[in-house]
């Protein structure tokens, strides 16, 4: 039998018979105007992927970052790709009108856009005149579509720029993370992957992603009414019942997280933003670059704790201060450090000082794995038992015995809003001893090697050691100590 290429249908080619089927059960049933449409979006993606002169071609990164990082993989550029394809798969999944029905459930502003990802695919770049290229393109697919306004923000990996969609006018923030080194894609990748499944009113929100080999640009809803603390301050008021309302928004976000199976590991302060300025703001949890599946509270609140399985999470990685002990002691542990940093943010909140504070290192590790804090000095005297007990249930160095979100949202002192303690100003005190925090330092070199996170390696190498020793000689069991580095569990 002859086939030919030019036969029409029906006939004996099996090409042209697909056609015919494809015509005549699909093409035919599909309106003209969605075809408008989608070949309008792939005009549009084309000259957003293809076309171009250069923008943004800063090299990005802060200095004196002062954050433990997990080690870096060794997997290399395929872990973002590989976020962002699962990114993409969701996206696809997602209608919009199952995301509208989400956004009108928690209140979000509404977004332009469904999460979508623009990705650029590598191999079109050439080892010399990647940087160039790519530069090109990022221009013509993020400048056509948002205009960049200013830079707001710097992290250890990203810059975050505020911005404004074209058509809409709407504000939005873009965080452009550097994704050349391993550190830096491994921090994209862990945020991307929690990102993409989040929604809720009290969690950032991802609108879109534009993926190049360097550099991976999220698109967040923006945050413009500032950081917890700073909010505090500039109140000229604040009471136990203001805390409460605070820790209530951070509770909810958190208790959403770890109901998804989601270890956040760097909460603190700055990473708490209010929506807007107005004092009816939604305060939002942020940055998870350091956040993490694994470790969810029923696994916690079970007790094994006799394996990896139940606590699953081995990496060290956070902020010193808000470091949960068990993290320090390179122990297996789980959502629980989330609830330890909560209740590091609970006691700074009500007092402008840290619970945990030396200019060693070593020494503060010593004191947060001794679980040792004291409520002395104002404005403790003014405040609440109650207050202090809620700071106590989330500070025991027995992880199982911490309080998790959904109890902590349940404490008498959370949900009555503070009602029976007193209604004292505590303001004044409170930003006296941040002011006086915040000047001790500046007076010490961020860039110092205490601060560095390699010296922040050795206190932890001395910590573990000399704890060590302590359950040796008191002939404690002692959880795993798995040594710092490549054969660390990355999780
Ligand atoms: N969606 C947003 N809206 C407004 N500001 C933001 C937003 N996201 C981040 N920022 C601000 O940008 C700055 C950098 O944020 P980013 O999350 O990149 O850094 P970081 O992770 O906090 O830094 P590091 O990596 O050192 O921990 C912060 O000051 C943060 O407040």
């Amino acid at each position: 039998m002859v086939r030919s290429n030019t036969c029409r249908p029906p006939c004996c080619c099996g090409r042209s018979l697909l056609f015919a089927h494809l015509k005549q059960h699909l093409l035919e049933r599909i309106p003209a105007a969605v075809w408008t449409l989608l070949i309008s979006e792939l005009h549009s993606a084309y000259r957003r992927c293809f076309l171009s002169p250069a923008w943004l071609d800063h090299r990005v990164m802060g200095c004196g970052n002062t954050k433990v990082l997990p080690e870096a993989s060794k997997k290399g550029y395929v872990s973002v790709v590989q976020s962002l394809v699962a990114f993409s798969k969701a996206h696809v999944m997602m209608s919009r009108t199952s995301m509208q029905r989400r956004e009108e459930l928690h209140g979000f502003p509404p977004v332009l856009k469904i999460s979508n990802l623009h990705q650029t695919d590598s191999s079109r770049y050439s080892e010399r005149d990647d940087s160039r290229t790519e530069s090109q393109s990022i221009r013509t697919s993020l400048i056509h579509v948002y205009d960049i306004k200013a830079l707001i923000g710097r992290g250890s990996f990203s810059r975050v720029v505020r911005v404004e969609h074209r058509a809409t006018r709407q504000p939005f923030a873009i965080k452009m993370m550097e994704v050349e080194g391993p550190e830096g894609r491994e921090v994209c990748a862990s945020e991307l992957a929690v990102l993409q499944r989040v929604s809720h009113s009290h969690v950032i929100q991802l609108i879109e992603v534009f993926q190049f080999p360097q550099r991976v640009y999220m698109v967040l809803e923006l945050a413009t009414g500032g950081e917890l603390l700073d909010r505090v301050v500039s109140r000229g008021h604040f009471t136990e019942r203001d805390a409460t309302q605070a820790l209530r928004m951070v509770l909810a976000g958190v208790a959403y997280l770890h109901n998804l199976g989601i270890t956040h590991r760097d909460l603190k302060p700055e990473n708490l933003l209010y929506y807007h300025p107005g004092a009816d703001s939604r305060l939002l949890v942020t940055d998870f670059g350091l956040a993490t599946f694994g470790g969810t509270w029923s696994e916690v609140s079970s007790g094994d704790h006799s394996g990896a399985e139940t606590w699953s999470l081995r990496t060290t990685c956070g902020t010193p201060e808000y470091m949960a002990p068990e993290v320090l002691l390179s122990r297996p542990y789980s959502c629980a450090v989330d609830m330890w940093a909560l209740g590091v943010i609970a006691y700074i909140v009500l007092s402008g000082s840290m619970p945990f504070e030396d200019d060693s290192r070593t020494r503060l590790y010593r004191s947060i794995v001794r679980g040792k804090y004291s409520f002395h000095g104002d404005p403790w005297p003014s405040v609440s038992n109650l207050a202090k007990d809620f700071i106590h249930r989330l500070l025991p160095l027995d992880p199982a015995s911490r309080l998790s979100a959904d109890q902590a949202l349940r404490h008498p002192w959370v949900s009555t809003m503070a009602a029976s303690s007193s209604m004292k100003n505590l303001h004044r005190s409170i930003s006296q001893n941040l002011r006086q925090r915040a000047s001790r330092s500046s007076s010490r070199c961020p860039s110092s090697n205490e601060s560095s996170a390699d010296s922040t390696n050795v206190g932890l190498g001395k910590l573990i050691s000399l704890e060590g020793n302590q359950e040796q000689q008191q002939g404690r069991a002692s959880g795993p100590h798995p040594a710092r580095g490549a054969s660390t569990p990355s999780n």
